[in-house]
């Protein structure tokens, strides 16, 4: 399990973020409802939740991928939604992604060296000469050997596919890195060994992480912190390694259909009940009222509840809970 001390110092400040997507007919999807975050220096951030939640479309933003329909990400003082041109080059020096199928990602014609320095050549910042060496050193980082610089991408394996995208994702020596399911596509024990290499690299660098995952287990020993998303919504912010402490009735019904799992004697898995509504027709009040079984006929059919503290760093939002101390919430 990671320790949850943090500094007070952040890279992102997320503040609002919606992305709503037309789908026809006069019709709109809300895949990211009023998401606010921050992820602080050196921190491990998961982002969790079930299929279609708005994962990807909140990584695409940060990324530049999607334009924000509102709401502002900061990069120190940059809100990074208004960039353009140069300046939003510029910014992707900072902010690097690894992307979830290794066996895609790469120019299968270009050379290991090639696709690592890919990066700085774009930036002007490398001479040809200098490649090799470069390559060499990322190599090294991302614990594969040298003498593959020279070879081609088509007869690596998937780790090693995803260690290459790992040393091109840091080759400009970033803030953050976004890694959207970079280890789903592959083997338990491979991905055991990427998440281990993220984390060592992290602690020399003091790399910050946006961990977007389906694996509650692996969330809950890698990362600091968790981000539950429900239908477009962060509904939960809490240290992962207190992720069996969960508050909102979503968090808990998501966490009951895995931990059980883990643990010796008798138990019965759950899953949720029902469907997830569509995102083209989000409810009025709070995104999960249909499938949670303490839902309240007031209030929770009303109005969206707000983040509310629960301890150190934990915040739900749910109309069940009182807030711990009087304060505004901070995710
Ligand atoms: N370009 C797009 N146009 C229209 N709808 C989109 C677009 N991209 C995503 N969506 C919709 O937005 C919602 C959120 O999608 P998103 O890919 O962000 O979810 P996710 O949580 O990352 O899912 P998964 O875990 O399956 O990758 C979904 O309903 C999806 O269908």
């Amino acid at each position: 399990m990671t320790s949850t001390k943090l500094g007070k110092d952040y890279v992102l400040n997320i503040q609002h973020v919606v992305k709503k997507f037309p789908v026809g007919e006069g019709k709109v999807l809300t895949a990211c409802n009023d998401v606010s975050l921050k992820l602080y220096r050196g921190e491990s951030l998961a982002i969790v939740g079930e299929s279609g939640c708005g994962k990807s479309t909140l990584a695409k933003c940060i990324m530049r991928l999607h334009d924000v329909t509102s709401g502002s990400i900061f990069y120190g003082d940059q809100d990074i939604t208004q960039l353009k041109g140069e300046d939003l080059r510029q910014m992707r020096k900072h902010i690097q992604m690894v992307f979830q199928d290794p066996n895609t990602a790469f120019d299968p014609k270009m050379k290991i060296k090639d696709i690592i320095c890919e990066p700085l050549y774009n930036f002007d910042m490398i001479k040809p000469s200098e490649a090799e060496e470069k390559a060499k050193e990322m190599l090294r980082l991302v614990e594969l050997p040298e003498d593959i610089v020279d070879r081609y991408p088509a007869n690596m394996s998937g780790g090693q596919r995803q260690r290459i995208g790992i040393a091109r994702a840091l080759v400009l020596n970033p803030e953050v890195l976004v890694c959207d399911e970079a280890t789903s596509a592959l083997d338990v024990s491979v991905q055991k060994k990427i998440v281990d290499l993220l984390l060592s690299i992290q602690k020399k660098t003091n790399l910050s992480i946006i961990f977007i995952c389906h694996d509650l287990a692996l969330v809950y020993q890698m990362c600091n912190r968790a981000a539950v998303m429900y239908l477009g919504n962060v509904v939960e912010v809490l240290p992962a390694g207190k992720l069996k402490e969960a508050k909102h009735p979503y968090t808990q019904a998501l966490l009951r259909s895995v931990f059980p799992l883990r643990e010796k004697g008798t138990h019965t898995v759950q899953t949720l009940e029902g469907e997830i509504p569509s995102p083209v027709n989000l409810p009025t009040g709070c995104p999960f009222q249909d499938r949670c079984c303490e839902c309240m006929d007031h209030g929770c059919r009303e109005t969206m509840a707000p983040l509310k503290k629960q301890g150190i760093q934990h915040y739900a939002a749910c109309h069940l809970l009182d807030d711990e101390v009087q304060e505004t919430a901070q995710s």
